[in-house]
């Protein structure tokens, strides 16, 4: 199942810079990782803001949320899914 993800990254602006690069690291890493597997087949910087728009493909909610719950900056973030469905009138379908 193709999932849209949008994700806005709130890191609080006194946490510590050595702790805040350590999580966008590790972030970084986990994110590749799910990138290489098929599961998080594509990512994009939103224009201007510290957010980003995703497409996961994964089996299903439960999956989603695990993933997504993993992300080394899950406290830190807001993130708004929309699942999604073939569309009638696509031609690649
Ligand atoms: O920068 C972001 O949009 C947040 C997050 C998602 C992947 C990653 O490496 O960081």
């Amino acid at each position: 199942m193709l999932f849209h993800v949008r994700m806005d990254v709130r890191i609080p602006l006194d946490l510590d810079p050595d702790v805040r690069a350590e999580l966008v690291a590790r972030e970084r890493a986990y994110s590749q990782e799910l990138q290489r597997s098929g599961a998080w087949p594509h990512i994009w910087r939103i224009v201007g803001e510290y957010s980003n728009f995703s497409v996961f493909d994964v089996a299903g909610n439960d999956e989603l949320h695990e993933l997504l719950s993993g992300l080394p900056l899950f406290p830190y973030m807001d993130i708004h899914v929309t699942p999604l469905a073939t569309h009638p009138s696509d031609v690649n379908a």
